[in-house]
């Protein structure tokens, strides 16, 4: 089967939703969102618990009927009739993915690679890509969480999708698991495949997103790579200088000098850490060098996604993202 969907980026977008709202009576669960995703980019969703990434991706995936507005996967809306041949090439590893006990993995793919209509020699080459190759025959009752969550990944990647949506797929993945499964990730990317994904562990998505969109009840607050997000949220740099004790005081009184009152200046046992506007850096950087010898070492800091997240302005609980 030839794919329907582009593997670069072209004038066809992987994905385009156009004004899409879904309200659960007073829940608004998605509410207008727009958003392009761009064929062969790893695009995150990240938001606060009932932010309606979940949502948004099942409407992506022709598996919620849309409220109002349209989505395009590969140019065919999601409610057209071609839908159904165009899922067949999108992978979905959802939030709790459903597994058999009594199953081994090996069945487990076969079932699931016949109910997509995949090739079922694919299953053991899956299994091994997602390092379970040695429980394979084993029932998934003896499975640990770890592993149900790649085996979850495997049954996503049956039939070589060109989409993939894979919400909270580090769920109780090891720290090797979770390396092993972002260059997964990166082979299909270099293949062209377009990534979505959710995660809560905002750290491990910073370095390994192309760009990603903040969520908060039901909207999309914020759009972009990393590091426009942390310019569009205006973050401060942190800046460490390292100084000897009698040193600090002399810096500090430079610092001043600068009459920035938003660079804040906190003592460390190796000199002064600044949280120091970005529009302040140059300035700041001119004021170390003319520290001269003083100045043992600098290290320059750009703001965490977490941070940024932060920053966006989450309602502080669901309750808050729900109905109005
Ligand atoms: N089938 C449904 N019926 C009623 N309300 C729903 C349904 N599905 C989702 N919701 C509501 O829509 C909102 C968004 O839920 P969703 O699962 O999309 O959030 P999420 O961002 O994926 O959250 P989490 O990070 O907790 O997985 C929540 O208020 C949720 O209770």
């Amino acid at each position: 089967m030839t794919s329907t969907i582009p593997a670069h980026k072209g004038p066809t977008p992987a994905i385009e939703v156009r004004g899409v709202s879904k309200h659960y009576g007073a829940v608004h669960a998605v509410d207008g969102v727009d958003l392009r995703v761009e064929g062969g980019e790893i695009f995150g969703l990240i938001g606060h618990n009932g932010a309606g990434k979940s949502t948004l991706f099942k409407l992506m995936l022709g598996l919620t009927p849309l409220g109002s507005g349209e989505i395009l996967i590969a140019g065919g809306s999601v409610r057209g009739s071609g839908f159904r041949a165009t899922r067949r090439r999108l992978g979905y590893l959802p939030e709790n993915v459903v597994l058999y006990d009594n199953l081994s993995g090996l069945e487990t793919l076969r079932f699931f690679a016949k109910l997509k209509g995949a090739d079922l020699r694919q299953c053991a080459p899956t299994l091994e890509r997602v390092g379970l190759a040695h429980a394979g025959a084993r029932p998934l009752r003896e499975y640990s969480k770890g592993m149900r969550q790649r085996l979850g990944f495997a049954q996503a990647l049956l039939g070589e999708p060109r989409v993939l949506f894979l919400d909270e797929p580090t769920n109780g993945l090891d720290p090797q698991a979770i390396r092993d499964f972002y260059s997964v990730l990166q082979e299909l990317q270099a293949k062209g495949v377009t990534v979505l994904i959710t995660s809560h562990i905002l750290a491990e998505l910073q370095q390994r997103v192309d760009r990603l969109a903040i969520m908060a009840a039901g909207r999309i607050q914020a759009l972009g790579t990393v590091q426009a997000l942390r310019e569009q949220q205006q973050a401060p740099l942190r800046i460490e200088l390292h100084l000897s004790e009698q040193d600090v005081g002399a810096a500090r009184q430079a610092l001043s000098l600068l009459g920035t009152e938003a660079i804040v200046c906190r003592g460390t046992p190796q000199g002064l850490s600044l949280s120091c506007p970005r529009e302040a850096k140059m300035a700041v950087l001119g004021l170390a060098a003319g520290l001269g010898s003083r100045l043992r070492d600098l290290s320059l800091h750009e703001s965490s996604l977490e941070d940024v997240f932060f920053g966006v302005g989450q309602p502080a609980n669901e309750a808050a993202a729900g109905g109005r």
